[in-house]
């Protein structure tokens, strides 16, 4: 998994070590200005080897989104605090023909009401221990995870209708690792102190990081497929599994790190999700040969065009635009009950996912296989108060396990 040919680190001018960045778009792809100075930032970074950059591109908290960076070191902040986010499609075994939108609407409602059993047993059987963070599972979370009913646009792959069927309904679920990232990336940085240099994997930093990282990785595709199972079971259907790919994460190579921020991880060959948003299509693609020069990487979404808070004033002015954001361009619905949000992530705050997939396609990184239009997309204001609750408990056991052990060792 990827290595670019030529050399690809170079010196600048004032002397800095950096990193070659190839980039995956063409000027067809609006790129931020202050994505391409973040990027280079993380080219500068200690020991960094290639970066690759993709045409979502978008800046991020601690460095750009639709990205991936090849190094020798563990750089945690790069991946942040959602661990593990990604995007899984399902299919139902339930017929388009059969979906009266209305009643779905109702019954997706109850999304995150909807009993999971043998939380601890699902976990165990996903190789994480029984009591690691049950309580967030199921969970969607806020910002622009969703998880959303979906059918067929158009077969775009002449074989395409060997993996997907354009007669039935599929579920899209965008998540990741909840909380549990969250506290992880805070232990972290309270024993690391500062990760501006990063982390070595042989070091007890990095290899308790690298530890609980991949812990997170499983537990954010398993409350993936819980959310789908929560979804399935209010529509009373069944699911099936077509591809979960995540986008958050390092993934071991040959000896270095591949950090992937915003960038679908893939294996040449794999079906991969895209998503668009609620106004544009959003894609089913395959990874070809030309991902082993991409770091393995590639879009997993259309990316921002406008961060959340320069969206408060751009749309829901007025009675009739906030209704109108409770809808989408193909027909579909939202269900979201936080006004913010709904602004917050609005259709119109992301770019193209068709020019997305277009330039992936240049680049010879995927070829499209199907697009998929949005029929009902549920949100959440982010936790629920229950996790919320549940988690601040936690953190207040924590701090007192942590002053006992402390007091028992001055004693
Ligand atoms: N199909 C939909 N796609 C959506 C929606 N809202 C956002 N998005 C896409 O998801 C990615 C997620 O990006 P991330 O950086 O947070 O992982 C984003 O780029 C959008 O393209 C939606 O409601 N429906
Ligand atoms: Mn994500």
């Amino acid at each position: 998994m990827g290595t670019f040919p030529g050399d690809n680190v170079s010196m600048t001018n004032d002397g800095v070590r950096m990193a070659a960045i190839h980039h995956f778009f063409t000027a067809a792809s609006w790129i931020e200005g202050a994505a391409t100075v973040q990027l280079e930032q993380v080219a500068r970074l200690a020991s960094m080897q290639a970066v690759a950059a993709f045409p979502d591109l978008h800046p991020g908290k601690y460095g750009p989104v639709g990205m991936a960076a090849r190094a020798d070191r563990l750089y945690p902040q790069l991946i942040g605090n959602d661990i593990g986010c990604g995007m899984a499609l399902f299919e139902l075994d339930m017929p388009l023909r059969k979906l009266s939108l209305d009643k779905a609407i109702e019954q997706f409602r109850q999304l995150e009401t909807i009993e999971i059993a043998s939380l601890e047993e699902r976990l165990e059987e996903c190789g994480l221990p029984a009591d690691c963070h049950p309580h967030a599972l199921g969970s969607l979370g806020g910002g622009n995870h969703f998880c959303e009913l979906q059918a067929v646009h158009g077969l775009i792959g002449a074989d395409t209708h060997a993996t997907i069927d354009r007669q039935r309904l599929y579920l899209l679920i965008h998540s990741g690792s909840r909380s549990l990232g969250a506290l992880i990336v805070h232990d972290t940085i309270k024993h690391a102190g500062s990760l501006s240099e990063g982390l070595d994997a042989g070091d007890e930093a990095g290899s308790v990081w690298l530890t609980a990282h991949d812990s997170a990785v499983e537990w954010a595709k398993l409350n993936r497929r819980i959310i789908a199972e929560r979804a399935a079971a209010c529509l009373r259907a069944d699911l099936r599994l077509v591809v979960d790919v995540p986008h958050n994460l390092v993934r071991s190579d040959a000896g270095a790190f591949v950090h992937h921020k915003g960038s679908a991880a893939v294996s040449v060959g794999a079906l991969a999700p895209i998503a668009g948003s609620r106004a544009t299509l959003s894609y089913i693609v395959e990874a070809l040969p030309g991902t082993e020069f991409s770091l393995g990487g590639i879009s997993h979404g259309a990316g921002r065009k406008y961060d959340r808070q320069a969206m408060h004033g751009r749309v829901g002015l007025n009675r009739s635009e906030r209704e109108a954001l409770t809808g989408n361009s193909f027909g579909g619905r939202v269900i979201c009950d936080d006004r913010a949000l709904l602004i917050e992530e609005a259709a119109t705050a992301y770019k193209n996912a068709a020019t997305v997939v277009d330039d992936l396609v240049q680049f010879g990184l995927v070829r499209p296989m199907a697009s998929m239009k949005p029929l009902i997309t549920y949100k959440s204001a982010g936790g629920g108060a229950e996790v919320k609750r549940k988690d601040e408990r936690r953190a207040r056991e924590r701090r007192r396990d942590q002053s006992r052990e402390r007091r028992l060792r001055h004693d």
